[in-house]
Order: C-alpha cells, then structure tokens, then sequence
C-alpha cells in the first residue's frame, strides 16, 4: 500500500531508509516538543538543524530528488515551516521557469548551493487577488539601462511573502514594469534585498516581519518597501518576456507565462495537503481505537470509539479523501512537469488547462483537507484539543492553503471561466472542440442514473452521475449568464450575479476529476489485496461524495429517492466493511513518529502514559508555585481574606 501511495515500491522503501537514518541522528531531532517553545525558539531551532541539513543531506537523500526533499523536509524541520520554506517551493521554481539560461548560469546554481536565500515577492498590503492592481513600480531609466522600483504608498508595501521577513537575502518581485510611461503590467525581477556580509537590508530597503500568524510561524513572513531603489535592467526575468536596452519591450508567448510559480506551487501542494489530511487521521484513528468510552451493548465492557459508527462516518470519508486527493495531486504533478517542458520550448498551449485544473483542485482539497483535519481533531475528544495532539498546528498550516496561491473563491471563478467557455461550444454545437478534461460536457447522459440497476458495473454509472451532475450545473450557470447578458446586462455584472452558481459548477467538475482519478488508480492496481482494500475506499468514496453532492441530482429527477437509500446504505456498508483495515490504511502512509510529531497519535499507542509524561514535562510544571501566583493571585486572594 505504501508502494500505491508514494508511486512505486522503491519510493517507499527510500522513505523507510531515509526516516530510519534521520532516527539515528539526534542532532537532526526537535530539542524539545515544539509547542512548548517560544516563537523565537521555533525559528532559531529550526535555522540550527537546517544548517546541520545543508551539510549532511547527501547522506540521507538524494538533494536532487524533489520527493525525497520534500520528505527529508517534513521529518526534520516539520509543517510549521523553516527559513528557507520559499526558497525551496517558490524561488528557484520562479528562477528555474522565468530566468533566461544566461540568468540562470548566474543565480540558480548560487541558489541551490544556498549561497543566497530567496523568496517570492508579490502579494501587497492592498492587494493579493487582483494582480492589474497591485501597486509597486519599477520603472526603466534609459539613461542608466535600470529599473527603479518604488513603492508609492503604504498599500504598496510588499506583504505576506514567506521567509522575506527576516531570513531572505534576495527575492524574485512583482512589479508593474513601466516604459517610456508605457505600463506593461506585473513582471517578476531578481531582487538583492540585503548585503550578503552583514545581511543589513540594502539602502533603498524596509524590510521585517509581519508577526504571528494563526500557524505556520517558524516561516517569517514578511513586509517590504522600495524607495527608489535600482536594479540593472538585465535583473528582469527574460527567458519569456525581453527588455532591450534602448527600452523596446519583446512580450511573451502567452500573456500569463509569468505566473507560473504560482501554478508549480498549486499543483505540488495537491499532495501536501493529503500529507496533511492522512496525518490528522492518523492520530486521530489511532488514538480512536486505543480510547475507550461506552458501551454498545450494556452487557459487554467498554468499545473503542472507533467502533462507534458516528466515529467512522466522521473519519472514513476523509481516509478515502487523502487517497484521492494523493492519486489526483500526482496526476497534477505529471500534467504539470509536462505543461512546463512544453512551455519551456515555446508550447504554451496547455497552459489554460493547466490553469483551470490546478485552480480547482487547489480550492476543492485544500478546503475538504481543513474539513477532514478539524473532524479529526473533534474526534479525539478533549486531547484533540490539546497541542499533544498537534492536529491544531496540522489544521492551521493546511487551511492557510485556503488563501495562499489564490483565494479558493476566486481560483474558482478562474475553472468557471474555462468552463463557461467549453458551455459555449456546447451549445454551439462545437462539443468536438472539447479539450479531454470537459469531453463530457457535449456528451448526452441518460434520463436516469442506473447506480443500482446495473450489478457489477464497477465504478461506471458512478462516473457518469457524477458527470450528469456537473454538466447540468455547467450549463446552468453558463444559461444563467448567457441569460443575463442577453437581457442587456454588462458582462462584469452578469459574471458577479452568477458567481455562486458558477462557483458551484466549478466544485463539482473537479469533485468530478477527484472521483475519477481514484477510479483510474485502483483500475491499475495489479496486487489483488491492495485492490480489495482501495476498492472498499472507493465504493466509500464515490457513495459519500455523492450523498453530499445528491441535491443537484434530485433536482432533475436523476436520482430517485430510492437510490439515494440504495447510496446511504452503501456508505453504511462500507463504513463496516473499512473498519478492520482503517488504521493500517493510514499506518500505510508510513510517517514517523519524529514526522507527526504527536503525543496522542504515536505508533506505540501508550496513549496516557505518552500525554502524561508529556503535561510533566510543560515549563509552567518545572515550578509548584509561578511567580504569577505570588505576584498577584497569592496577593489577591491574602487580600480577600483579611
Ligand atoms: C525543501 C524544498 C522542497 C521542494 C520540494 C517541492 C515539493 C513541494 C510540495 C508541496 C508544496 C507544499 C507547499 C506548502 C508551502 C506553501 C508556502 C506558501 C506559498 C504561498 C505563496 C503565494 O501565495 S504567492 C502569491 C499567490 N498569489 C496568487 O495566487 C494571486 C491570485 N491571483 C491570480 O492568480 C490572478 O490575479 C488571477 C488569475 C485571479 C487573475 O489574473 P489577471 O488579472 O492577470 O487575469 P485577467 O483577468 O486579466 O485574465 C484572466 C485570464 O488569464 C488566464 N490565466 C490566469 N492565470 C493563468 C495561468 N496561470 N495560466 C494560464 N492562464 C491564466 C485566465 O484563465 C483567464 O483566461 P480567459 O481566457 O480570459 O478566461
Ligand atoms: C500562509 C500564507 C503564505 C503566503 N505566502 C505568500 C508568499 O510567499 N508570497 C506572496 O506574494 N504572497 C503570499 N501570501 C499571500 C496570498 O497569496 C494572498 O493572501 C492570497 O492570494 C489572497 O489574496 P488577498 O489576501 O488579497 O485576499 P483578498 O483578495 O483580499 O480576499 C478577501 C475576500 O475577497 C474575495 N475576493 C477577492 N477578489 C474577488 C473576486 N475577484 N471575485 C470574488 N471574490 C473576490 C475573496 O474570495 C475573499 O473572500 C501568503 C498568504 C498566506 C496566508
């Protein structure tokens, strides 16, 4: 199973070796258990064993290997991020698609050798979304072949990039690039932002930390200001888009190549939030089957909570989640390694597909990965509320992928637009046009789902009722906006009236693309135990998912009542049926102890002895009395007494 869930038997069996070596080297281990830490303490312990990683990674991983630093990565320096947490997912992603190989030659191997650190500089205190609008300049000086980046006003300041705060020495800048008063729109630009001896932020720069944040705090995130500040015009990233020197502007193939870092980030963090998900179930599954509270039947001794069928309605569906949000997110991946080597040779044909499918996939599993963490930490009861769980810290981490990369409503509008737009050739007769993601929007479904008519017809007529579903709401919206527009509506305002409607299409499309990703991986499964197991999770999948999604279905009569009882009670099956695989489906996923990082959840599943030992352990415990209670409480109540 490990095999199925990080894409092949020797990934597997790398994660085994590279955990068991990071075992052996406590050097590479949190000093102590990071919530009882100050914030300060995170960022200094975390920079200490990114440090010893600089020097040792060669012996546990291959630095080459995305998967396997990604791993290294997650056990030693954890979710709540590092110094260099840009530097890595967003930074050199940006130099490595946006840079000319002779800006390349000059920065990426400092880069990697981590001679520099980098971020990402875009976001803005007055804007994040809206990229027409953000306000930073840089605007070229023939005279001297510069750009001079400034920062106008204070909604202008940079604001969110991670790392900038304090770690960053350099940063990939969005700025609107102005020629000969001629605004050309955002254009990223390699940026030195402090010196590399003292690490003083270079004249011209204000720059800091932009404090705590819900979690995620051991990235310092940070805000940053140019006062006039200049950089040489061969700073602006030209492997797309030129500037010459007399200042002639050579624009690129594709008006949106320039956001592809953003588009690297959406697709990997597919599988970082299933990561997430599996983790939080994890603690939470195996904590469920060590608490005992209750009894089922009065005249048998108390149940593990997991045999509670609320217990497993609450957890199961998300186990079958992570799977399917693991399985799409490496279909994501490759789609995108794809895109990227055909735009690097000056295809950027794929790139709207691309586009709508990341910024789908993105909202639809960073959303469903939150909902199924914070069910997981309900379902430890009080612990799951305590930091001994961790799945507090999980949750805030995963959730923030909610709003980082593009905010989940409006990269939702981003898929309707694509969507609308195949409706279009729907209904005008061009369905041939279809690119193979939509194909099923010209196809005519039938006037009922035959779900339970048609035994043995593996996952097919859940397919397709997932389709009819999507399709229907699709039009719908896109009717709806058509409808508007006709009646003499600006197509802005059309758009806005629709958007609720529209932003429903886009979710069940890609829950759509979920379902059958799922399907396509259990259909390749050769090991017939393996396939048994994640048949059980799909048959959950596809019956929960649409339960949840049923009303679309009722509407137009395409479920009866009776299948939908027919639906429920298959999820109640499969509950059942899921129950005596349930922890192993996520021990599968093999994580370390050291990697989840939780008293409550560990894999020797002593449980009270772990949270106790642990509650011991708290510095407010290494006192009976605290000066806060001789301080004022003890002198309070003396008071009260006299
Ligand atoms: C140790 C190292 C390990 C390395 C291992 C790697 C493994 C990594 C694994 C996991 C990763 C986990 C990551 C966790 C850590 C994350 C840290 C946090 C990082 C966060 C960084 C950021 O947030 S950066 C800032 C992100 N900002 C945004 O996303 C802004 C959102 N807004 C937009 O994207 C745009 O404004 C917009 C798309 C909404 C609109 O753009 P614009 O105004 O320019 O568009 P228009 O309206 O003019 O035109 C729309 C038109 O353009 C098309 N389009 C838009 N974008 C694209 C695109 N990218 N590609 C192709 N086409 C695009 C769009 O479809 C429209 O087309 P039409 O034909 O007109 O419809
Ligand atoms: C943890 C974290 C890390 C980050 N890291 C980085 C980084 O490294 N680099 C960087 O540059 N940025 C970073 N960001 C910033 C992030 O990319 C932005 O916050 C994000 O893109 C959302 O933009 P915003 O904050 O402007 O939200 P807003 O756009 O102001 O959103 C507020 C509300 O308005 C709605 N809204 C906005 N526009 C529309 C619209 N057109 N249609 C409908 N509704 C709309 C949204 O849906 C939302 O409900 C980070 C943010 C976080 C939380």
């Amino acid at each position: 199973m490990a095999a199925q869930i990080w894409g092949s038997e020797k990934r597997a069996r790398r994660r085994r070796e590279i955990s068991a070596k990071i075992a052996q080297m406590p050097e590479l281990h949190d000093s102590k258990p990071l919530p009882f830490m100050t914030r300060e303490e995170k960022i200094m312990e975390s920079a200490r064993k990114l440090t010893i990683l600089t020097e040792k990674m060669g012996q546990i991983i291959d630095p080459t290997d995305p998967a396997e630093l990604y791993h290294l990565n997650n056990e030693v320096l954890g979710l709540e991020g590092n110094p260099m947490a840009l530097h890595g997912v967003m930074f050199i992603p940006a130099l490595s698609a946006q840079a000319s190989d002779e800006q390349q030659a000059k920065w990426l191997p400092r880069a990697l050798r981590r001679e520099i650190i980098g971020t990402y500089a875009q976001t803005e205190l007055g804007h994040g979304t809206n990229l027409q609008n953000l306000e930073t300049t840089a605007t070229y000086d023939l005279a001297t072949q510069e750009f001079v980046l400034h920062t106008p006003q204070i909604t202008a300041l940079k604001w969110w990039p991670g790392n900038l705060g304090k770690s960053s020495n350099y940063a990939v800048v969005v700025a609107h690039m102005i020629i000969k008063a001629k605004n050309y729109g955002p254009h990223p630009f390699m940026v030195q932002l402090r010196d590399e001896k003292t690490h003083e932020p270079l004249p011209g720069i204000t720059i800091g930390d932009i404090g705590p944040k819900m979690a995620y705090n051991i990235v310092d995130n940070g805000f940053l200001g140019f006062n006039k500040y200049r950089i040489p015009r061969t700073n602006l990233l030209m492997r797309h888009t030129k500037v010459e020197a007399d200042g002639t502007y050579i624009k690129p193939p594709h008006a949106k190549i320039n956001y592809s870092a953003m588009v690297h980030v959406r697709a990997y963090m597919l599988t970082g939030q299933a990561i997430m998900l599996a983790s939080a179930l994890n603690i939470a599954t195996r904590y469920s089957s060590v608490r005992r509270q209750g009894q089922i039947d009065k005249s048998q001794p108390e149940v593990k909570v997991l045999e509670y069928q609320t217990q497993q309605h609450r957890l199961f569906p998300s186990i079958a989640r992570a799977y399917a949000f693991q399985f799409a997110g490496a279909e994501t991946v490759k789609l995108y390694e794809h895109v990227l080597k055909e735009m690097k040779s000056g295809n950027v044909s794929l790139m709207a597909d691309l586009h709508a499918l990341t910024s789908g996939l993105k909202s639809v599993v960073t959303y469903q990965t939150g909902e199924g963490i914070e069910q997981a930490r309900m379902a430890c009861g009080g612990h799951g509320y305590s930091m001994a769980s961790y799945i507090s810290e999980i949750y805030g981490v995963a959730i923030g992928g909610c709003t980082y990369e593009g905010e989940n409503m409006v990269m939702l509008l981003q898929l309707a637009r694509y969507l609308v737009k195949s409706a279009a050739l729907v209904k005008s007769g061009q369905s041939s046009k279809l690119g193979p993601l939509v194909a099923y929007l010209g196809v005519k479904s039938e006037p009922t789902s035959l779900i339970d008519r048609i035994p043995n017809s593996g996952f097919t007529e859940y397919v397709k009722t997932f389709q009819h579903v999507s399709k229907r709401q699709t039009l719908k919206a896109a009717d709806m906006f058509f409808g508007l527009m006709e009646k003499g509506e600006k197509r802005e305002i059309a758009w806005n009236k629709c958007s609720v409607e529209l932003n429903r299409a886009s979710r069940l499309h890609t829950r759509l693309f979920i379902v059958e990703a799922f399907v396509r991986r259990v259909n390749e499964i050769a090991d017939i135990r393996i396939k048994e197991a994640l048949t059980d999770l799909l048959h959950l999948h596809v019956n929960y998912e649409l339960l949840d999604i049923a009303s679309y279905a009722l509407e137009d009569g395409f479920l009866s009542a009776s299948q939908l009882d027919y639906i429920r009670d298959q999820v109640y099956l499969y509950l059942g049926k899921i129950r005596p695989n349930a922890v192993s489906l996520l021990d599968s996923w093999e994580f370390s102890d050291i990697e989840l990082r939780s008293v409550l959840g560990r894999r020797d599943g002593n449980v009270y002895e772990n949270l106790f030992k642990w509650a011991k352990s708290s510095p407010l415990n290494k006192t009976d009395v605290l000066s806060s209670v001789t301080q004022y409480l003890k002198p309070m109540m003396e008071k009260a007494r006299l």
